[in-house]
C-alpha cells in the first residue's frame, strides 16, 4: 500500500458490490489520501464507476467497507451530467448551491466558468450547452460545496485539447490549495501527467496501487503497464475489421 504517511480521508476495505446477479466489486481495498492526485484506470466494464458510486453514497454498502474521515466534504462530478436541462446554468447553480448547502460565490463561479470559457453560457438553459460544455459546467457544479476530496468520473471526456490543459491545470491549482482529487480517466497520456498515484482495476479487482514515480521508474509509461497487466488478446483469425 503506498501513501502510509499522509492523512486518509477514506478508506475502502474489502468493498464487494453485486449488481443483477453478477459480482461487480470483487473485495477491493484503498486509501484516499490527503493532498494526493488518485487515478483509477482499467477496461471498459472493469468497475471504475461503481467504485464511484460506492464512495458517493449511490449505493448502500455495509458501513464497515467504506469509511470516511469525520467532516469530510465531498464534491462529486458524475459520469453522467445530472442537470435540469430546461433551466439557465444560473439557476441550476442556484438549485444545486441550496440543495449541497453551496459555499461558493457568484464571482468565483463566474471566475471558474471564465477560466473555462464558458461564462457565456451562465445565462443560457442546459439543454443548449454542447457536450464539453456540460463537462465543464458539471465541474463548476462539483466545486459548490468548495470539498476537501473531489471525485470526478472521466473529468476530461469531451474537452478539446485546449480545454483538457486548463482543466488539468485548474486540478493541480486546486490540489496545491489542499484538495485530494479520486478521479477515472481512460486517457493514460493525460494520467501520466496528472496523477500523483495510479490505480489500476480490472474485472472488479485492484491488480496495482502504486506512486506514478515508482510506475514509472519499472515502465516506460502507463500504456505499456496497462498493457502488460491488463493484457491483449489478439486473434490473428478475427483480427481484420
Ligand atoms: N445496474 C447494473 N446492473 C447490472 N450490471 C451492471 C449495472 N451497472 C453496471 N453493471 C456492470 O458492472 C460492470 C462494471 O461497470 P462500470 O460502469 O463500473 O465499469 P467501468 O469500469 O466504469 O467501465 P467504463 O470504462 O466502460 O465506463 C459492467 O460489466 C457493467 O455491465
Amino acid at each position: 500500500m503506498v501513501s502510509k504517511n499522509k492523512g486518509t480521508l477514506i478508506s475502502v476495505k474489502s468493498l464487494t458490490k453485486e449488481l443483477g446477479g453478477n459480482k461487480i466489486l470483487k473485495g477491493i481495498t484503498f486509501d484516499v489520501v490527503e493532498n494526493e492526485i488518485l487515478a483509477l484506470v482499467g477496461p471498459n466494464g472493469a468497475g471504475k464507476t461503481t467504485t464511484i458510486r460506492c464512495l458517493t453514497g449511490i449505493y448502500n454498502l455495509g458501513k464497515d467497507q467504506i469509511i470516511k474521515k469525520d467532516g469530510l466534504t465531498i464534491g462529486v462530478v458524475s459520469e453522467k451530467d445530472l442537470l435540469w436541462e430546461k433551466e439557465t446554468g444560473w439557476k441550476n447553480i442556484e438549485i444545486f448551491r441550496e440543495y449541497l448547502g453551496g459555499k461558493l460565490s457568484n464571482d468565483q463561479i463566474e471566475s471558474y466558468a471564465k477560466y473555462l470559457d464558458i461564462s457565456e453560457f451562465l445565462p443560457k438553459k442546459v439543454h443548449t450547452y454542447s457536450k464539453g460544455t456540460r463537462r465543464k459546467f458539471s465541474f463548476i457544479l462539483g466545486l459548490l460545496k468548495d470539498p476537501k476530496l473531489l471525485i470526478l468520473d472521466e473529468p476530461m471526456s469531451g474537452l478539446d485539447p485546449v480545454s483538457r490543459i486548463k482543466m488539468r491545470e485548474l486540478i493541480f491549482k486546486l490540489n496545491k490549495e489542499g484538495k485530494s482529487i479520486f478521479y477515472t480517466s481512460h486517457d493514460l497520456a493525460e494520467v501520466e501527467k496528472l496523477a500523483h498515484r495510479v490505480m489500476l482495476m480490472k474485472k472488479g479487482e485492484i491488480v496495482l496501487d502504486n506512486l506514478k514515480s515508482d510506475i514509472l521508474s519499472n515502465y516506460r509509461n502507463l500504456e505499456e503497464l496497462f498493457l502488460e497487466k491488463v493484457g491483449v488478446h489478439i486473434d490473428e483469425e478475427n483480427n481484420e475489421i
